[in-house]
């Protein structure tokens, strides 16, 4: 494992589950320190993840190797511009939804080394899933980094097309948002069906565990998984018809449509367009 320092800028709940997965997988506390706006918040970090966590970012990028921006996207050209004063040749990677590389480095006003990581929440239990994009000026060392903490915490891929970090987005920043919802769901129809909220929890979350491994270590498609589930005639099959016939299937294309939508105009109302650009 390269060890470098990082300097998380933020430290809600997505730097909190990368930070919280580093360390979970071996990663030296001392070489992670973050920051955020307050000093209260600040302490909750710290207490938290047991790491340094202050609210001068300018210190934090000097000491740092490597900068995770993990601010909202609306706080990100204020923070970006603050950091200029400390920016050394480190690798910058954010996870800030929609915001493409040429944005964040006309902010940070350097041409730098740029990683783009669309992580998700579970990275905080080792269960991530990241899409990672690099800008031209990222050396094969920053990308290996940069990958190396997203495998840290789970699994990643790449795209050689910025523009697809929305459909990233889409499918596995906001995604394990859609399984909460379900499991939610679940557990509530479960609970009006007479199980016990405390049995349609565990009952639900098993269910979803094992269908993601058994779906992850065989070699068979996931409709014919489904399909060995619905016996003609069975139960499974009413639920699924349930489920098709109100629209499941279209109603989630227009879920993830609208969530990349989304990301898109982030970087419309957050970016002015520049002189070359326009
Ligand atoms: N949540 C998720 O599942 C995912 C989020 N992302 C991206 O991660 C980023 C962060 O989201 P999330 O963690 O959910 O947000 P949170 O609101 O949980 O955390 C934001 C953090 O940024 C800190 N912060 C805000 N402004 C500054 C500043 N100027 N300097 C230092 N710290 C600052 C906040 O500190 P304070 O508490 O003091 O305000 C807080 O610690 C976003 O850009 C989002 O698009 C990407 C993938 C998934
Ligand atoms: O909802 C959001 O904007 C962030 C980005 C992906 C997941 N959460």
């Amino acid at each position: 494992m390269i060890v470098k320092n990082i300097a998380f800028i933020g430290a809600g709940n997505m730097a909190g589950a990368i930070i919280k997965g580093l360390i979970e997988g071996g990663y030296p506390a001392s070489a992670i320190r973050a920051t955020t706006r307050s000093d209260t918040s600040a302490a909750k970090a710290a207490a938290a993840l047991n790491i340094e966590v202050g609210t001068d970012n300018v210190q934090a990028a000097r000491w740092a190797e490597v900068i995770v921006l993990a601010v909202k996207p609306q706080m990100l050209k204020d923070t970006c511009q603050q950091l200029t004063s400390a920016l050394d040749q480190q690798l910058v990677i954010s996870v800030a939804a929609g915001i493409d590389t040429q944005a964040l480095s006309q902010w940070l006003g350097e041409a730098l080394a740029i990683v783009r990581s669309m992580p998700n929440t579970p990275s905080q239990v080792g269960a991530g899933a990241s899409g990672l994009f690099a800008n031209a000026k990222a050396k094969a060392g920053d990308r290996a980094f940069a990958q190396q903490i997203a495998e840290a915490t789970g699994l990643c891929i790449w795209v050689e097309d910025e523009a697809l970090m929305h459909a990233v987005t889409a499918v596995s920043g906001s995604g394990p948002a859609y399984y909460f919802l379900f499991m939610e769901a679940m557990i509530e129809a479960g609970t009006s069906l007479g199980l016990s909220p405390e049995s349609a929890r565990a009952l639900t979350l098993q269910t979803a565990l094992g269908a993601a491994q058994l779906a992850g270590k065989v070699d068979v498609p996931v409709d014919e998984l489904k399909r060995r589930v619905m016996s003609p005639g069975g139960t499974t099959e009413r639920a699924i018809h349930a489920f098709e016939q109100g629209g499941l299937r279209p109603l989630i294309q227009q879920a993830m449509s609208d969530c990349a939508a989304r990301s898109q105009a982030l970087a419309k109302e957050l970016v002015q367009p520049t002189e070359e650009t326009r």
